[in-house]
């Protein structure tokens, strides 16, 4: 295999699974010589509330996981060329679709941002677009009525059929495709407001649950999920314990912050004190986030093309790569 000049033994997968999975300088290793397109400045516009991701990060983690995304969408390109021309149809315009998962408060926001960014600067600069899942949990008016308010971001939570119509039609070409908006200051949808997509060359989806499949369980439902139009995905992982104490450490920023306005939801946690605070966002993350990242996120790990491995820092200290 060559490598930056260098020729490498091919690797084997990891023992008993799919994977292959290289340390942190061994990932590094594989960008090509190409600089890094952004500057300390792009990488604080995406940059989320407590993920300390800096230019180091960015130019050893996510510069050679763009030119690996590079490479996948040219070969998905032409495996759809080939589709087209076996049914003897003109090949029409459809996006690469990548799905970034993980749990509540690991980063994945970041992690999209940045691929967005990097990805609109390819050399053919293609239209990237970015959707996250929570336009399309129910209105918590819904949610109440299904006793699920408590359960916000367990796969139940979500209308799946509107996002699975909505990345059909952006996959099919549909010229303009709109999803609803959620709004974490209201902690509700807010009525009257939408994203439009118009045909992008590649569209991300972000959500904690983008990799389930779908629920034979549910009489007459689908058997297509949101997952069967991903060409690649990628899970933010972290140790839970990790995750924990982000997501504790985000709830006491926010308190100064996105808490202290008005028109917060959880403007009365805003005058907490520390250990309130604590007990607050600990409360939730154990009965809430804690149980949805144990019984649905997780178990969807395996499904994931990459799986990006986070140390306690934040940073990502090895990645993994299906080869099988
Ligand atoms: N209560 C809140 N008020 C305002 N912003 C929030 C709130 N909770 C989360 N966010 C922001 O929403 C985004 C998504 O958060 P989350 O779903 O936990 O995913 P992740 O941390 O993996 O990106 C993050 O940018 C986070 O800072
Ligand atoms: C809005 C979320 C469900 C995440 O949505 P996503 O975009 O991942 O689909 C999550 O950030 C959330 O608010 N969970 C509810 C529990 C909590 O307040 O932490």
């Amino acid at each position: 295999m060559r490598n930056n000049g260098r020729v490498n033994e091919a690797r084997g997968s990891d023992a008993g699974t799919p994977y292959v999975t290289l340390g942190r300088d061994e990932w590094a290793a594989l960008a090509d010589a190409t600089p890094l397109p952004l500057t300390e400045a792009d990488i604080a516009k995406v940059r989320g509330l407590g993920d300390p991701v800096d230019l180091a990060e960015v130019d050893q983690i996510y510069r050679p996981l763009s030119r690996l995304l590079d490479l996948y969408s040219g070969a998905t390109g032409a495996l759809h060329r080939a589709t087209s021309q076996f049914l003897g149809e003109r090949a029409s315009r459809t996006p690469f679709v990548i799905g970034v998962a993980g749990s509540v408060a690991v980063g994945k926001s970041t992690t999209a941002r940045l691929l967005k960014e990097l990805m609109a600067r390819w050399p053919r600069s293609p239209r990237v677009e970015l959707v996250t899942t929570d336009g399309f949990l129910y209105p918590n008016s819904v949610l109440i009525e299904r006793d699920l308010l408590a359960r916000k971001g367990f796969p139940e939570s979500y209308d799946r059929r509107a996002l699975r119509n909505f990345i059909l039609q952006v996959k099919s070409g549909a010229s303009e495709v709109r999803a609803p908006v959620y709004s974490h200051q209201v902690y509700d949808i807010v009525p009257d407001q939408q994203v439009v997509v118009r045909q992008p060359d590649v569209l991300i989806v972000e959500g904690l649950n983008v990799l389930q499949t779908a629920q034979s369980r549910e009489p007459g439902a689908s058997q297509i999920a949101v997952s069967d139009f991903f060409d690649v995905s990628i899970y933010v992982d972290a140790d839970p314990d990790d995750i924990r104490r982000w997501y504790i450490e985000r709830f006491l920023a926010l308190r100064e912050s996105a808490f202290a306005r008005p028109d917060s939801y959880f403007h009365s946690y805003s005058t907490l004190t520390d250990t309130q605070a604590k007990a607050v966002a600990g409360q939730v993350w154990d009965t809430v986030n804690a149980p949805n990242l144990a019984r649905n996120i997780a178990p969807t790990r395996s499904r994931a093309t990459i799986i990006l491995r986070k140390g306690a820092d934040h940073t990502v200290e090895s990645v993994r790569l299906r080869k099988l």
